[in-house]
């Protein structure tokens, strides 16, 4: 685009020569009645441009069927631009062609046979609206440097963006960039203390070559294609809002983002909402891995509207680690917030494994053994349990520094970001007991009283587990058994909020993303791929039913055995609770059904009226 006599037709025609692409020039479209009107000396109106335009947007739209073209017009103006880009927005490239008056003035009339009055010219600079989104060329320059300019910016664009280069966003733009991508990077500048965060990262790592860095958020987003794909990797909550208020005015209808952070699964489909308000599409991605996951291969459960997930899948997928048939662990999990709520049990799950192998530290602690020789045991544990949590546990214990357990120095008071705080909320939320991840939550929380905790040893006197012997067959049985537990209560929590929210959700597939990449991926994870194809409940398939069968008697045992000896084991206990209560025919809720009766009048259902019908007592009579 650019004035008349600014040489479109020329650069166009290289441009197009060069990039093996069909050229057309918009003046030889114009409709007989246009024709006429301008050999008869008379201007275009916009009425006539109007049509004019939509048959270069059709001509384009074809063209971009097949592969693409390069199309020159004026398109002085914003509006003829937007008939121009009507609908395929995204896809064009705009490059505008600018010199001064009297360079173009004395260009025109110098060509053979042309003489262009001045004021003719002057209209068209008048008319001119300077695009702010294209790729700006002067006309100084040759036609080969103007080429090899254009060219070096439309190659400069990249496929994708990561915003957020703290632990997951640096490891992420790695992995990119080791898949082929051409990324853009972008960390936010804060004087004095985050400074150039993007280049000095490019800087320290080869694989990074190709890789944009940016701390100027405007220069970051235009740096990259159409449609955009932009990864947040950043602080969930407040920040994620932030950022987003601070990208809108960048982006383009159209673009996508795709937030990457363990972020509430409500607030991710009220961001949808707002965002698809302003023609973005949002998707909330769970991603888990940590470090090391996200540089080699995460797991990663999109959700959003599955024709934006189209786009971004080959990047999301190729990062992805891969399972053992060497599918990717990335799909597309759902609607609205899914991906997040999926990703937020997924974290419960793992709250409840991390606080499984704690409290089997406490009591391999009570038995007096050092770290390096619960490792060992652990390390003969391994034969039976693949786990990836189990795995660093081993590593961890043997650490040592300056002689000593680093674990012996590390303060007994457990963090949390959120993610098992909500899925505790949900559970309850959703009338769903799955009290481990409640009970592993807690203990978090207990654990962060150390003062109080101090104070009640002196005050209640230590625990006394002096004589405590445990068989190590019962405490792996018992830990087996409530891992089997914990499975069942967090695949169950899914299941319901499936329902609930009409997620639609594969429970199978959701499993086979987690059996890679992920930080709870183990062998019972494999296993559970095959159950729930079968069935949506662990506890009804056969073999799992089976093992717990096996276990039971140990974990009763051990749990027991910690009881009497005053060992806290919040989570391995829970698991023998809850499969006592869930398989309680007649259970004692009566008792609690006739109190509220009692004192609030709530009515009760009778065992000797299958109606369904409710009954209130009058209890004092
Ligand atoms: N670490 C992990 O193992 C995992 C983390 N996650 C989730 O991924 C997300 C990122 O985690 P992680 O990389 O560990 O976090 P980090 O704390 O390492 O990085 C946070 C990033 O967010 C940026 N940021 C913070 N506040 C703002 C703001 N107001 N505006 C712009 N940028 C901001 C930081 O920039 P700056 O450096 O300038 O402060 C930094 O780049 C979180 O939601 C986390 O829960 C998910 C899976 C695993
Ligand atoms: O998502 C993760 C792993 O899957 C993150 O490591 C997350 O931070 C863990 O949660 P928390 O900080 O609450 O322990």
């Amino acid at each position: 685009m650019g004035v008349s006599g600014v040489g479109k037709s020329t650069i166009g025609q290289l441009l197009a020569d060069e990039m093996n692409l069909p050229f057309f020039d918009g003046d030889n479209y114009h409709s007989k009645h246009n024709v006429e009107k301008m050999s008869s000396g008379e201007s275009l109106n916009d009425d006539d441009r109007h049509g004019w335009l939509s048959t270069l947007n059709q001509l384009i739209k074809e063209q971009l069927k097949n592969n693409s073209c390069i199309l020159v017009c004026s398109a002085l103006k914003n509006k003829y631009r937007e008939l121009l880009s009507d609908g395929i927005l995204n896809e064009i490239e705009w490059i505008y062609l600018f010199g001064d008056f009297d360079t173009i003035y004395n260009r025109i009339n110098k060509r053979k046979n042309h003489f262009m009055p001045s004021e003719l010219l002057k209209s068209q600079f008048d008319t001119l609206e300077k695009p702010t989104n294209a790729i700006t060329c002067n006309i100084d320059n040759s036609p080969k440097e103007i080429i090899e300019n254009i060219k070096k910016e439309l190659m400069k664009k990249s496929e994708f963006g990561l915003l957020g280069l703290g632990v997951m966003g640096k490891s992420l733009c790695i992995n990119l960039s080791n898949n082929g991508f051409k990324i853009s990077m972008y960390n936010r500048h804060v004087d004095g203390v985050e400074e150039h965060v993007a280049l000095k990262f490019k800087k320290k790592h080869t694989e990074l070559s190709s890789a944009l860095p940016f701390d100027n958020l405007e220069e970051f987003v235009n740096s990259i294609q159409k449609p955009r794909k932009i990864m947040f990797m950043v602080n969930a909550g407040k920040t994620i809002d932030a950022v987003i208020e601070n990208i809108l005015p960048y982006l383009s209808e159209g673009d996508i983002i795709i937030d990457g952070g363990n972020s509430n699964y409500n607030s991710t489909k009220e961001r949808f909402e707002y965002l698809k308000s302003k023609n973005i599409h949002f998707i909330g991605a769970g991603v888990s891995g940590g470090e090391e996951g996200a540089l080699k291969g995460p797991s990663i459960m999109p959700s959003g509207s599955r024709e934006a997930y189209k786009s971004v899948q080959p990047f999301l997928e190729s990062i992805a680690s891969h399972d053992r048939n060497g599918l990717p662990c990335c799909a597309y999990i759902g609607p609205e917030g899914s991906g997040h709520f999926v990703k937020m049990i997924h974290n419960g799950i793992e709250y409840v494994e991390m606080q499984l192998l704690a409290e089997v530290f406490s009591i391999f602690k009570a038995t007096r053994k050092t770290p390096d020789e619960i490792a060992e045991v652990l390390e003969i544990w391994k034969k039976d349990v693949d786990s990836y949590l189990l795995n660093i546990t081993i590593d961890i214990l043997r650490k040592k520094e300056n002689n000593d357990w680093l674990i012996n120095n590390i303060l007994d008071k457990a963090g949390n970001k959120g993610t098992g705080n909500w899925a505790t909320i949900a559970t309850a939320e959703l009338g769903i007991p799955s009290t481990l991840i409640a009970s592993s939550l807690f203990a978090r929380y207990t654990s962060s009283f150390k003062e109080d905790r101090i104070k009640a040893n002196i005050s209640f006197g230590n625990n006394d587990s002096s004589n405590i012997k445990i068989d190590l067959i019962d405490l792996l049985n018992a830990y087996q058994f409530a891992r089997i537990i914990n499975h069942y209560q967090g695949f169950k929590l899914i299941e319901e909020a499936s329902k609930f929210h009409k997620w639609n959700l594969n429970l199978s597939e959701i499993a086979r993303i987690w059996t890679s990449g992920c930080i709870i991926k183990s062998d019972l994870m494999a296993v559970l791929v095959e159950v729930f194809k079968k069935s949506k409940s662990i506890l009804i398939n056969e073999s799992i039913k089976q093992q717990l069968q096996v276990l039971r008697p140990s974990a009763n045992k051990l749990v027991s055995q910690c009881i009497l000896n005053e060992i806290a084991i919040p989570c391995l206990s829970e698991s023998v609770n809850f499969l006592n209560t869930y398989t309680t025919a007649d259970s004692s809720a009566n008792l609690i059904q006739a109190q509220r009766d009692y004192f609030g009048a709530h009515t009760y259902q009778r065992t000797d009226d299958d109606s369904g019908k409710f009954y209130h007592t009058n209890w004092k009579n």
